[in-house]
């Protein structure tokens, strides 16, 4: 089967006021339908520069990246913002909720601005399932300040599996979080797979990374164990 992502030699080197960093040196990483992957790394590695490219916010000085069998690497902002909608889930580690809003209002907002209209019942149907898929359909109607930290990533998540991105991007999301409340959040995340998401995952924390079902290592710019698989 095609992979989702198919990520070959990718190098980035970033030139900002001093001398030119390389930040990604040959980085390989494959993603497939119903996958999840756990990126870890030191602080400043390169992982969140990964996910901005795997997400098309930037790209890539050289190496090939494909999508769904598609050559992209050198894919213009006009075509990116598009494949962006289309493809993408992203989640951060702030949740960047609407505060005047209840849960399934910020979840039927990302409905808004779609391919295809849908009627406002539509929107707040898919997006009450939405929310009941990562547990927290009793606070449809509970606005962010009156939800927990935990709480609020899930309707995060609600937010971007709502569009059933083919991909979802997570950078940090338990950053701000307790462990156990990472816990249910990881769960959230990675049961989006169940329904054939690609997950990708950039963590501190090696509990959370050991529930994918890959764990990828990235050190001086590429990954050193591409070929490790964890049992969970
Ligand atoms: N716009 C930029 N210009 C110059 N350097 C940058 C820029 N963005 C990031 N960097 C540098 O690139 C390196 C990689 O950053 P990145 O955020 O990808 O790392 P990270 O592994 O995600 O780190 P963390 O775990 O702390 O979030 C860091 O040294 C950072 O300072």
């Amino acid at each position: 089967m095609t992979p989702l992502i198919s990520i070959t030699g990718l190098t980035k080197t970033l030139k900002g006021q001093g001398e030119p960093r390389t930040i990604l040196a040959g980085a390989d990483l494959t993603l497939h339908s119903g996958e999840s992957i756990a990126i870890l790394g030191r602080s400043g590695s390169g992982k969140s520069t990964l996910l901005s490219l795997i997400g098309l916010f930037d790209r890539a000085d050289g190496g090939q990246y494909l999508l769904n069998g598609n050559d992209i690497t050198r894919i213009p902002e006009r075509k990116a913002a598009a494949l962006r909608s289309e493809e993408f889930g992203f989640v951060f580690q702030r949740f960047f909720l609407l505060k005047h809003l209840s849960a399934v209002q910020n979840v039927s907002m990302a409905l808004v601005n779609g391919q295809g209209w849908l009627p406002r019942r539509k929107r707040k149907a898919k997006a009450m399932e939405a929310l009941e898929r990562v547990g927290i359909g009793h606070l449809a109607k509970h606005k962010p300040p009156r939800l927990s930290g935990g709480e609020q990533q899930r309707v995060a998540i609600a937010r971007a599996l709502v569009r059933d991105p083919k991909i979802l991007l997570a950078d940090e999301p338990t950053g701000a979080l307790d462990t156990e409340t990472g816990n249910l959040v990881v769960e959230a995340l990675r049961s989006a797979t169940d329904r054939g998401c690609g997950l990708i995952l950039v963590t501190h924390d090696h509990d959370h990374a050991a529930k994918m079902g890959k764990v990828m290592q990235l050190t001086n710019g590429v990954f050193e164990n591409s070929n490790q698989r964890v049992v969970v």
